[in-house]
């Protein structure tokens, strides 16, 4: 600045040249490495976006303030205890029961309602066929009634492990191959995403398993799922993202791995129990603290390792006679959540 204050005729030019010529390679520096940035991060599509949606049956809401997204080849589960507002949750946005307020858009909203869900498959009730007709004969009738060719027929069928039982009537099938031929003719005009509720209820664990890896199959694919589920293990092995609910209300949302990576919790036992719990309390790394039959469960909201912890007491006149650091399953969490009245995250 001095410099340029006491520069005078030419120098001054060739001093706001210098300047001009290197603010110039700075933005152009910056513009390059923000194309980079842009250019390496993945871009997500939207398929369905979820605003405050709250679903009232006279005086029960099912559904409360509800919101979340869904990115395009991702395996999301609405996990929740019977009564938590799931199917409702599904019915809204498949438009067939109506919000009492609250909104929801298909495909980053380009699209009608109407026509976002001709590119949406859904398996929202028991599988229903005509029970006299083959395998074939009513995959060909739901071509005709979807108006799809009926050119797809056959890897559907394969990849439901039913093109053996092609000729088998409906009636005589199980409930798990029942099941197997509803995904396949939601599949027929390979939808952007695929919806299942509670897909594997009522079936024997080897129907469960042949249901989890056609799901995990579809989903390599790149077909998006959402599906329903009551139970915390079938989330855990066939999701990759979460949304927890509770009475209607979203308690969690995000990717099932961030929830297995919480902090995770101490079990403490000490002879002076109260002088423990407060100095727990006004320790910064913990949040709730659980005090049951002696034992105190104290959860962290930040890392905290257990001989940092064990000495912290030991200054501060604790002696400890247990320690042990736990991390929380999403069983657990499940749980803990369901029982909390409190939101723990959001999208
Ligand atoms: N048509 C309806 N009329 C009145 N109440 C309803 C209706 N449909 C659902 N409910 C109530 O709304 C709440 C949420 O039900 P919903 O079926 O959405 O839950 P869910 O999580 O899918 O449970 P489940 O796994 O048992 O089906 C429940 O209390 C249920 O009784």
């Amino acid at each position: 600045m001095i410099i340029f204050k006491e520069a005078h005729g030419r120098k001054k030019i060739i001093i706001i040249i210098i300047i001009i010529i290197l603010y110039c390679n700075k933005t152009r520096s910056y513009s390059s490495s923000r194309h980079e940035e842009l250019k390496n991060k993945p871009i997500l599509e939207s398929i369905l976006t979820v605003n405050n949606l709250t679903k009232k049956f006279g005086f029960l809401a099912a559904v409360k303030d509800l919101s979340f997204s869904i990115e395009k080849g991702n395996v999301y589960g609405i996990l929740g205890p019977n009564g938590s507002g799931k199917s409702t949750t599904l019915g809204i946005i498949l438009n067939v029961v109506n919000q009492t307020s609250g909104d929801f858009s298909w495909f980053g909203g380009t699209t009608s309602t109407h026509n976002a869900l001709k590119k949406v498959g859904a398996i929202i009730e028991r599988p229903n066929f005509y029970p006299y007709m083959t395998a074939l004969q009513n995959l060909k009738l739901v071509c005709k009634i979807k108006d799809v060719g009926q050119d797809k027929i056959e890897e559907k069928l394969a990849l439901v492990g039913l093109q053996e039982r092609r000729n088998t009537k409906f009636s005589t099938f199980s409930l798990g191959m029942k099941q197997r031929l509803a995904i396949a003719s939601a599949l027929l005009n390979d939808p952007e995403i695929l919806i299942l509720d509670e897909p594997t209820n009522g079936l024997d664990p080897q129907g469960i398993h042949q249901i989890r890896e056609i799901i995990k199959k579809v989903a390599s694919s790149g077909t998006t799922i959402l599906l329903a589920s009551h139970l915390l293990d079938e989330v855990e092995k066939v999701c990759s993202h979460v949304i927890i609910l509770r009475k209607g209300e979203k308690l969690y949302s995000g990717k099932v791995e961030d929830m297995l990576a919480t902090h995770g919790f101490f079990e403490l036992k000490t002879a002076d129990l109260n002088a423990l719990v407060t100095l727990l309390n006004n320790h910064a790394s913990f949040g709730k603290i659980n005090q049951e039959n002696g034992l105190i469960t104290a959860f962290l909201k930040e890392e905290l390792d257990a001989l940092t912890l064990n000495q912290y007491l030991f200054e501060k006149g604790i002696v400890l006679s247990h320690l042990v650091k736990r991390k929380e399953s999403l069983e657990e969490q499940f749980l803990t959540l369901t029982n909390t009245p409190t939101t723990i995250n959001k999208i």
